[in-house]
């Protein structure tokens, strides 16, 4: 049996050959180097030798080199196994040095056998070379030597990269161990600090000087805007820890811990400036020595809360263990921040409650707390307010029915509301009439409200109770004000609408009759403008009164302002009785009204219109009562009227004059024609008289008694009569410097004889015109001076004072009181063409034209005669001694150039033409 020793330093290596080639039937013993093995192979000669080549005490070149040195083994074949030194010069050496075969580790086990026993059989056949060629000696020791320079180098570098490790190894342990430190530091801090802001930093510290960081810092993360807010920091920070805030939140993520925030997840980067990424940033890495960087969002029960970003002055610094070390430190203070929030929202809780509970104490409402689940459902908590709201300590109502504070006064419209509410568990709000525990009433709003349990149980009630009683007055004042015209007492214009309405839906449904009277005082104007508001306010009640007194309760009576009045009737069954009510209200005013000392004499017109024959709405029965009104004003006052159709066509008419008035008014379509006026005896023109025309729509000139009347009904003879004034003034001085002296007669309306500022306005027209006074003749109707003859009176002395004459218009047609005739300062009385007209075949005209003259002649004043058509009636009034006459005899009235032609032929052919 063959005997094989096996060289080799590592025991695993002996024991494989060992086992494989005691299975092929050697025997075996091993050696753990050269010098083991000489001893071993001297002791016991093999018959073959297996070397590993690196070992320690003696190598495997240096046991080859001694093993064919020697006489005894020289013969004993020797085969090199080798893992380290495996090159082509590694080989050859061991070829030169005797090797009898060189086989690199780790060889396959047949191979290797195979070759053992190649090697033996060589052995047997004595095919092996005995000794190592002498002449290659020196060569082979050479290389040798240098194959165990470059081993010992490699194995150098090889331990030095190994000592390095271990280096490695030590300071990544000091630095777990060091992180592990500051861990459980961090967590005694998250134990231990109260207050968020001091653990921030503390935490940041803890990281730096225990875990060996450069630089930490935390940012929380801003709900609303988005923006990451350092909450703590430490070390080597940069500036763009504290200029954070505004930078982020959008845009581009610049920041390791923007970058962890923005993409969800750990950033980890052991090499910071080769990032591109934090480019914008590397300049103050490189300036604070920052080279490697770990940052965590912080999240809590999904929630990021913000970041933590942990900084490294070493490159590579965070491996796997130190990052996963950092990321639980991440976690340890996510939780501490979502700590410190619940307990934020704890503390804000229990303060809003406190809050809650101080705001009850204070509020000025009252409010109480009720008990459900309790019979009767009692009070169980009142505040102060509800305490001084009702007049009641809270000792006194607790445990009571809140119903207490309605009494017996339980007939009102919000309590079922609040019963429903209480029984169903839902809200109501309703205003109530309460009782102070004094007595008094008192009006609360109340609102109810139910209170539950987290499990949504009804638990309580909450009532605000509110003293509105000023706010109820208030707005009973301001419904009062709404309905009630302030001055009589009587329904306001809105009330009258609201009951038109009511009587209407229910006249419609029942089939019932309605009416609506308009009554309008006559002349009460007057009595406002000469006696004063005060007396306009003492007839208006009266009034108000008189008329509510001849009424049935039901009926309405209204004011809708200045001295209009409207009865409503409703629910009549035909409007049979509504002139006998109309009577009634007319009655009313046979007796003067007492103001003061004086007694004045009222008068009214009144106009009635039916629903459903005259209109089925309140604003076209109102409109028809009004026409209706000024039909019954027309027909001479005093009286009453119903509406017919015919007064609407009538208005109609009226409105579209009106308008057409206006139109002309403004397209300046107003004509002045002028009449001469001559002396009776001799046939000089003395003057002229101005007539108004205006030109209609369609271009014909209208007669004034078309237009004038309306005017004066609407006011618009103020204008018209106005411009009439300034016309005729500024004809006059034009023809007074063409050579013609004619003084220019105007008419002046009643209303405006009754203008206050009439004297005023009449000297503003002279002056406007350059007209002198003299030149002016003032032609006002003998009814318009005798309405309010102490008014006349005054109003006549101030256009007197001007330099103006006066003439009395139509004299002889009304009643002239002779003592005012004498005491006003007239000039001229003008004879009505009525009577002219028939003085020649009517010896009471006559008569009447004689008397005229004569009385005007008593009081030192001038006459004239109108409408003087014939010789006869010219020759009877020169005879009678009138001065001056107008007429067609003469001429009609006509243009102002038309005028100055007729002047003209009239002088070339002599004064008086017309004989
Ligand atoms: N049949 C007949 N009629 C003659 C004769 N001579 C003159 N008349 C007419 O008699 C009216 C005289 O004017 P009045 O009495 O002041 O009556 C005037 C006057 O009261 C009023 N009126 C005219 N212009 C104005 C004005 O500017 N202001 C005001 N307030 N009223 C004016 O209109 C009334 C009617 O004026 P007119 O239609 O121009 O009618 C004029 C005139 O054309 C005649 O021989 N025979």
């Amino acid at each position: 049996m063959k005997h094989i020793l096996v060289v080799d330093d590592r025991e695993e290596n002996r024991y494989v050959l060992r086992v494989l080639m005691q299975g092929h039937g050697f025997t075996v013993s091993e050696a753990e180097h050269g010098v083991d093995a000489l001893e071993q192979a001297r002791t016991r000669k093999p018959d073959l030798a297996v070397s590993d080549l690196l070992m320690p005490t003696m190598d495997g070149y240096t046991l080859l080199r001694e093993w064919k040195a020697d006489p005894v083994l020289r013969t004993v074949p020797f085969i090199v196994y080798t893992a380290t030194y495996t090159g082509p010069k590694d080989e050859k050496l061991a070829r030169d040095m005797g090797a009898d075969a060189f086989i690199i580790k780790p060889a396959e086990p047949e191979e290797l056998v195979r070759e053992v026993q190649a090697v033996l059989a060589q052995a047997v056949a004595g095919r092996l070379s005995a000794h190592p060629p002498q002449a290659a000696e020196t060569v082979m020791l050479k290389d040798y030597n240098a194959v165990l320079v470059a081993k010992l180098e490699e194995r150098t570098a090889e331990l030095e990269a190994h000592v390095a490790e271990l280096d490695r190894a030590r300071h990544q342990i000091l630095r777990l161990n060091r992180l592990y430190r500051a861990l459980s530091e961090t967590n005694q801090a998250i134990i231990h600090t109260a207050d968020p802001a001091t653990l921030y930093e503390t935490l940041c510290r803890i990281a730096v000087d225990r875990g060996g960081l450069a630089m930490a810092w935390i940012g929380l993360l801003d709900a609303d805007s988005g923006a990451l807010t350092p909450v703590g920091r430490y070390g080597a920070l940069p500036p763009w820890v504290e200029r954070l805030a505004p930078l982020s939140g959008r845009g581009e993520l610049r920041i390791p811990a923007e970058i962890a925030l923005g993409e969800g997840r750990a950033y980890l980067c052991n090499d910071l400036l080769a990032d591109p990424a934090l480019a914008a940033i590397h300049d103050d890495l490189r300036a604070k020595g920052l080279a490697a960087a770990a940052a965590f969002p912080l999240v809590a029960d999904g929630r990021m809360l913000g970041s933590m970003a942990l900084f490294s002055g070493e490159k590579g610094f965070f491996d796997f263990e130190l990052t996963e070390l950092v990321r639980e430190m991440a976690d340890d203070v996510a939780f501490a921040i979502d700590h410190f929030g619940r307990e934020a929202r704890r503390r804000r809780a229990e303060e809003a409650s406190r809050l809650m509970g101080r705001a009850v104490e204070a509020s000025v409402n009252g409010i109480a707390l009720t008990d459900p689940q309790q019979p009767g459902n009692p009070l169980v908590y009142v505040n102060p307010a509800f305490e001084r709201i009702t007049g009641y300590a809270a000792g006194e109502v607790m445990g009571l029915d809140p119903c207490f504070l309605i009494g017996a006064d339980h007939d009102q419209l919000g309590i079922g509301e609040i019963e429903a509410a209480i029984a169903e568990g839902t809200e109501a709000a309703v205003v109530l009439r309460a009782h102070r525990k004094d007595g008094s009433l008192f009006w609360s709003e109340l609102s109810v409200a139910p209170v539950r349990d987290a499990d949504g149980r009804l638990t309580h009630f909450v009532c605000v109770i509110n003293d509105v009683t000023e706010r109820k007055i208030y707005e009973e004042t301001l419904e009062r004000q709404y309905n009630e015209d302030a001055l009589t007492g009587l329904a306001s214009r809105n009330l009258l609408r609201d009951r038109c309405g009511q009587g209407l839906a229910f006249s419609r449904q029942r089939q019932r009759v309605m009416a609506l009277m308009m009554i309008d005082l006559d002349h009460f104007k007057r009595v406002n403008d000469s006696l004063g508001h005060d007396a306009g306010d003492v007839l208006l009640r009266t009034v108000a009164q008189r008329i509510t007194s001849v009424l049935r309760e039901r009926d309405t009576v209204a004011r809708l302002g200045g001295d209009e009045f409207v009865v409503l009737l409703a629910d009549l069954e035909d409007a049979g009785s509504v002139p006998l009510v109309a009577d009634k209200i007319l009655r009313v005013f046979d007796t003067p009204v007492k103001v003061g000392e004086r007694e004045i004499d009222v008068t009214a017109s009144l106009g009635i219109s039916v629903y459903p024959q005259d209109g089925e709405d309140y604003d076209t029965l109102l409109r028809n009562a009004e026409t209706a009104m000024y039909g019954a004003k027309q027909a001479g006052r005093n009286a009453f009227r119903f509406y017919t159709a015919d007064m609407n066509a009538e208005a109609l008419k009226k409105l579209e004059l009106e308008a057409q008035l206006r139109r002309a008014l403004a397209r300046g379509d107003l004509v002045l024609h002028y009449q001469p006026i001559c002396e009776a005896a001799g046939g000089r023109v003395v003057g002229v008289e101005a007539l108004l025309r205006c030109r209609d729509d369609g271009g014909r000139l209208m007669p004034p008694g078309e237009f004038i009347p309306l005017a004066e009904e609407t006011g618009l003879i103020m204008v018209l009569g106005e411009w009439a004034l300034l016309t005729a003034c500024r004809q006059a001085c034009r023809w007074q410097q063409a050579g013609w002296t004619l003084r220019v007669a105007v008419n002046l309306s009643t209303r405006q004889f009754r203008d206050a500022q009439l004297a005023e306005r009449v000297r503003q027209c002279l002056a406007g015109s350059g007209l002198p006074a003299a030149l002016l003749k003032l032609e006002i109707t003998e009814s318009s001076v005798m309405e309010d003859a102490e008014r006349a009176a005054q109003t006549l002395a101030e256009l007197k004072a001007l330099g103006v004459a006066i003439s009395v218009d139509d004299f002889g047609t009304g009643y002239s009181s002779l003592a005012y005739l004498r005491r006003f300062p007239i000039d001229q009385l003008k004879i009505d063409r009525s009577f002219v007209s028939e003085v020649t075949h009517h010896p009471d005209s006559a008569s009447i034209v004689r008397g005229i003259i004569d009385l005007a002649h008593s009081l030192r004043l001038k006459t004239v005669a109108e409408g003087v058509e014939t010789e006869e009636e010219q020759i009877f009034l020169r005879e009678a001694g009138c001065d001056l006459v107008q007429g067609y005899l003469h001429a009609r009235p006509m243009e102002a150039e038309a005028l100055e032609r007729w002047l003209a032929t009239r002088e070339a052919g002599g004064e008086d033409g017309t004989g």
